[in-house]
C-alpha cells in the first residue's frame, strides 16, 4: 500500500539544522550560531523534500496517524545536512603516485607540471582512456565520497584541454548525474593547463571560439548540463587577461563563474573574480587583504582547499582573515590525482587545525556556504522545510565528532540520505 512519507527519522539525540531562516550563506559571527535542536525528529516526503523538522513531540503529534516508507530510530545519535563538496576533479585516469614521492622528495608543484608531469600527465591518460573506464572510476569515487557523507559535489573537467576530451570528461558527468542519487554541479575547465604545443593565448582562442561554442550547442540540445566555468589563474599557466576573457565568455553563454586563483603566486585573481561578479574563487592561499576586501563586497565565496596546502605544503589560505571580513567560506577537498581525498569530514578537520577555523564555522563552510559557491544554498546546505532532504546519521550523540574524529568515519557515519533515500548504510557497530 502506498504510504504518505518517505521518511521518518525520529529521537535524534543533536539535529544540526545549520540555518532556520532561509539563509544564502553564513559569514562571520552568523558562522559560530548554527542551529541545532536537542531530541529532534524529522519528514522527508515523496518528493525528496524536508517536510517538518522539530522536537520529537510536535512532530509525533504532528503526524500521528501517519505512514512513512522507512522509518529510522535514529536515539542516541545526531543528524547533519548532506555535507557538500565544492571543489573536485573527479574524471581521469592514470594516478601520479610516483609524483608524490618526487613531492616528498622536495619538487614543487610546479617543478613536477613543467617538466612534462602533473595536470600533463593526467591529460595523456585521461585522452586516451575510454568513456566507459571513466565513467566506471568516476562512479566508484563518488560512492566514495558519498560514504563520507557528500551528498553534493561539484565536478570539473580539465585533463582534456581539447574538444574532444572536454566533452568525453562533461558526458561521463553528466551520465554519472543520471545514474547516481548524489547530487552534482558540473564544471567546464578546459584551462586547466595549457595544452602542450599551443601559448596560452592560442589555448584562450581555442576555448573561446571552439570549445565553448559547442558546448553552448550541446548544452541547447540538452545534451549536456554545465553549470559553472573554470580557469587556472596562475604565474605560467593562465595570466589574469586570458582569464578575463574566458570567464568573461563562460558567464555570457549563463556559466556561473567559479575558478581557481592566487593559489602559487599572487596573481589578483581575487580583484578580477569580484569585478565579473564570480560565485566563487578556489585556492587563494596568496591572496591579498585588497582581494579579501573585493571578495567580500562581491559576495564571491572563497572555496578552501586544505588538503592542498597540506599535501603541498603550502602556506595556509588566509580562512581567519577572511572570515573577519565578512568573506563567505566555503570547504572543497580538491579531490584529484595530486590531493586524493575524497572525505569531507577529513577537509573540515584540516580546516579546523591547520586553517584555525572552529567545528561550527567548518560544517557552515561544508553545507550552506558549500551550497551558495555552486549557486545552489535555495535546496540545499540546510535542514529547512522545502529543501532537498539530504542528511547525513551519525552513530555519536555530539555532531562534533563528524570533525573530532580523524579518519575512520566508516564507523561513525551510519546512514546517508539523499532526497530522503538510504543510499548508505553502514552496518558496523561503534566502539569509541
Ligand atoms: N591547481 C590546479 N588544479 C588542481 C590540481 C590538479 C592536478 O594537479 O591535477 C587543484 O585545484 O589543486
Ligand atoms: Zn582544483
Amino acid at each position: 500500500m502506498s504510504k504518505d512519507f518517505r521518511l521518518l527519522v525520529k529521537n535524534a539525540k543533536q539535529v544540526v539544522l545549520v540555518c532556520t531562516n532561509g539563509e544564502k550563506f553564513l559569514t562571520g559571527k552568523e558562522m559560530q550560531n548554527i542551529a541545532v535542536i536537542e531530541n529532534a525528529s524529522l519528514v522527508i516526503g515523496k518528493d525528496g523534500l524536508l517536510k517538518a523538522v522539530g522536537p520529537v513531540d510536535r512532530i509525533d503529534s504532528q503526524f500521528q496517524g501517519a505512514s512513512f516508507e522507512t522509518v529510522i530510530d535514529a536515539s542516541g545519535m545526531c543528524v547533519t545536512p548532506g555535507l557538500i563538496d565544492a571543489h573536485t576533479h573527479p574524471v581521469w585516469a592514470g594516478d601520479r603516485v610516483h609524483e608524490f614521492a618526487m613531492k616528498l622528495a622536495g619538487a614543487t608543484y610546479m617543478e613536477v607540471h613543467q617538466a612534462g608531469g602533473g595536470i600533463h600527465f593526467t591529460v595523456e591518460h585521461t585522452r586516451q582512456a575510454s568513456e566507459a573506464e571513466l565513467l566506471a572510476s568516476l562512479k566508484q569515487r563518488l560512492q566514495r565520497m558519498l560514504r563520507t557523507g557528500t551528498t553534493l559535489v561539484e565536478c570539473k573537467s580539465g585533463y582534456g584541454l581539447q574538444l574532444d576530451t572536454e566533452v568525453k570528461m562533461l558526458s561521463v558527468i553528466e551520465r554519472a548525474r543520471k545514474d547516481l542519487l548524489i547530487g552534482i554541479s558540473s564544471t567546464y575547465c578546459g584551462a586547466h593547463s595549457v595544452p602542450k604545443g599551443k601559448t596560452a593565448a592560442e589555448a584562450t582562442d581555442d576555448i573561446i571560439k571552439v570549445q565553448l561554442l559547442k558546448l553552448k550547442e550541446k548544452m541547447s540540445k540538452g545534451e549536456l548540463h554545465v553549470d559553472n566555468i573554470d580557469v587556472f589563474c596562475e604565474k605560467g599557466v593562465f595570466d589574469l587577461e586570458c582569464t578575463r576573457a574566458i570567464l568573461q565568455a563562460g558567464k555570457d553563454m549563463g556559466l556561473q563563474i567559479n575558478f581557481h586563483g592566487d593559489e602559487l603566486h599572487p596573481m589578483n585573481s581575487a580583484e578580477l573574480g569580484a569585478e565579473l561578479e564570480a560565485l566563487a574563487i578556489s585556492h587563494l592561499e596568496e591572496v591579498t587583504d585588497n582581494g579579501i576586501a573585493a571578495m567580500a563586497r562581491a559576495k564571491s565565496s572563497a572555496i578552501l582547499l586544505p588538503t592542498t596546502a597540506y599535501i603541498l605544503r603550502l602556506k595556509q589560505p588566509r580562512a581567519r582573515d577572511m572570515l573577519d571580513a565578512g568573506v563567505i567560506v566555503a570547504l572543497g577537498s580538491d579531490f584529484n590525482p595530486n590531493a586524493y581525498c575524497c572525505s569531507m569530514p577529513m577537509v573540515m578537520h584540516l580546516a579546523c587545525v591547520n586553517m584555525k577555523m572552529s567545528m561550527k564555522e567548518a560544517l557552515a563552510a561544508a553545507t550552506i556556504n558549500a551550497a551558495y559557491s555552486l549557486g545552489k544554498s535555495h535546496t540545499h546546505g540546510s535542514l529547512e522545510v522545502n529543501k532537498q532532504g539530504d542528511l547525513v546519521i551519525l552513530n555519536s550523540s555530539r555532531w562534533e565528532h563528524l570533525i573530532y574524529q580523524f579518519g575512520g568515519h566508516q564507523e561513525l557515519i551510519k546512514f546517508v540520505i539523499v532526497k530522503g533515500k538510504v543510499v548508505y548504510e553502514n552496518d558496523r557497530t561503534l566502539d569509541y
